[in-house]
């Protein structure tokens, strides 16, 4: 059992495509079945105890799956019942149900067990299902003390993360061969429970992968405050905005931090508040990212200030209000290294309504924009162009506070700023603020999500190392 960190994730048609290929290369459907079916077995009982199970069949290769979980529970020992709704359709599915060869009770008399496995329906879902199959699969659930998913929460669109009707909520979801995106998108993915992918022995390719953890080191022995990376950061309207994200750039490991438009000295003060109108310092060469947009409003004064961060040749991370006043086409035009960090408003103001999963939105505006993507909410989503994403999944819901998304752009920054490649850097931010968040537990505030950075940034450091 592999959790999800870093894993590939495929859409139904590459999983089916991947499947393909491994029966061309000659797998068969049932062989494959076989290693599924086994797998859950293997998976189940170790995560049962000494509870009976009852594993409810449905009527495609999912169903399948689970016939041969069964007559794998039972061959380990276990007590275990089947019930099923309908009788299996496909060959394979038709041969595991043999193989199972014990009861079958009708799936609306089943009695409930400790542990209930939900082998109903899987990728293959295309409706809602039936009012009185989805109660039963409801009480079964309410009724187990273990609820645990095959590949799959019936209910629930494999693509999309969408809920095709009631779902109920399990403890363990074991995604077959590989994750898939509503594992890692919402609504889906808080009624699945703990993830875990069981591997299939199947080739697998694809360029969407769940959120890996960053790969980071101590500054090297000869690194100096700029080679570390610095970070500036044009001050806006709301004073507040900026000063987090700067401290959580400082936080998030980078060696030099400017406040542009700040001048009044005040604490932290390792941060370099400078004035933006005498000089020009966005013009600095040693800049590694440059932010505009936490806190920045939507006045004249914020249009000509990005104007001047768009003309600069610096990286830039755009947030906030900033994402109001500018296109896709124009970012596309400028170039260089962008990295955009909407909320689900801000993207829609930019990219205007979108089609599709929060996956597809994603890939599709960084490809208009020219521009990694980090797509926030409650399952961030990070594209870059030329098809490359990642899918943070859940993350903590205290992380719903004013000032987060500050925060994470100073984390981004500090990364962006330290060199490599955009979507790694997005990547790092948004695990690092996660982590820092798992941390802090209950109730805090975004001033010390900012502070939590350091610690969860030597964790990542020591992880790496181990
Ligand atoms: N990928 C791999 O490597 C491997 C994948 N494997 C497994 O295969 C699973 C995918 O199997 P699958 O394609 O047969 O789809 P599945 O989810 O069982 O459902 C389709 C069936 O349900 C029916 N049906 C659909 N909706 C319905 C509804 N609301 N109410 C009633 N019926 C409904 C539908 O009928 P139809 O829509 O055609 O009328 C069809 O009969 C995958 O999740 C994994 O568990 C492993 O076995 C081996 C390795
Ligand atoms: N329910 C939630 N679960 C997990 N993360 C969340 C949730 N709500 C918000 N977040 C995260 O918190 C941050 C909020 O950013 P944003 O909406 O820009 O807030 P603000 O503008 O107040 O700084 C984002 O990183 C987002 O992914
Ligand atoms: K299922």
């Amino acid at each position: 059992m592999t959790p999800l960190d870093g894993t590939i994730v495929l859409d139904a048609a590459a999983m089916r495509a991947a499947e393909q290929a491994a029966i061309a290369a000659g797998e068969s459907v049932e062989s494959l079945m076989q290693r599924a079916g086994r797998a859950v077995g293997d998976a189940v009982h170790r995560l049962a105890g000494a509870h009976a199970v009852l594993v409810v069949c449905g009527p495609g290769n999912n169903g399948g799956d689970g016939y041969l979980a069964a007559a794998r529970l039972r061959a380990l020992g276990r007590t275990v019942r089947v019930a099923a709704a309908a009788a299996p359709r496909g060959a394979a599915a038709i041969a595991a149900r043999e193989a199972w060869g014990g009861a079958v009770e009708p799936l609306a008399a089943a009695k409930p067990a400790p542990v209930l496995v939900d082998s109903l329906y899987g990728t293959g879902l295309r409706r809602p299902l039936a009012a009185d199959e989805a109660a039963s699969l409801a009480r079964l659930v309410a009724g187990a003390a273990l609820a645990i998913a095959v590949d799959l929460p019936s209910g629930v669109a494999s693509d999309d993360g969408a809920l095709l009707g009631q779902v109920p909520r399990y403890h363990v979801t074991l995604a077959l061969g590989a994750a898939k995106p509503a594992h890692l998108l919402q609504p889906a993915a808080a009624r699945c429970g703990g993830v875990r992918v069981l591997p299939l022995g199947i080739a697998l390719s694809g360029d969407t992968r769940a959120l890996p953890p960053p790969r980071l080191a101590a500054p090297p022995v000869d690194s100096h405050k700029f080679s570390r990376g610095m970070v500036a950061l044009i001050k806006g309207r709301m004073a507040g905005a900026g000063e987090l994200a700067a401290r959580a750039a400082m936080r998030a490991g980078a060696g030099y931090v400017s406040l542009l438009g700040a001048t009044i000295p005040q604490a932290p003060h390792a941060l370099v508040r400078r004035s933006i109108e005498r000089d020009d310092p966005l013009v600095d060469a040693r800049i590694g990212a440059l932010v505009i947009g936490p806190g920045l409003g939507r006045d004249d004064h914020a249009r000509d200030l990005l104007e001047r961060a768009l003309a600069s040749d610096r990286a830039l991370l755009i947030d906030g209000d900033a994402l109001h006043l500018v296109t896709p086409e124009r970012l596309r035009a400028r170039g260089g290294t962008i990295v955009l960090t909407p909320h689900a408003g801000e993207f829609h103001a930019l990219f205007g309504e979108t089609q599709g999963s929060k996956l597809a939105a994603a890939c599709t505006a960084a490809e208009r924009a020219g521009a990694v993507v980090v797509y926030k909410g409650p399952d961030t989503v990070i594209a870059a162009p030329g098809g490359r994403a990642l899918l943070a999944g859940e993350a903590s819901s205290w992380l719903s506070t004013a000032g987060s998304g500050d925060v994470l752009a100073g984390a981004i920054a500090a990364r962006l700023a330290a060199g490599g490649d955009p979507l790694d850097a997005a990547a790092a931010g948004v695990w690092l603020h996660a982590a820092a968040a798992r941390r802090l537990g209950a109730g805090f505030i975004a001033d010390d999500l900012a502070e939590a950075l350091a610690p969860a940034l030597a964790a990542a450091i020591r992880e790496t190392r181990a």
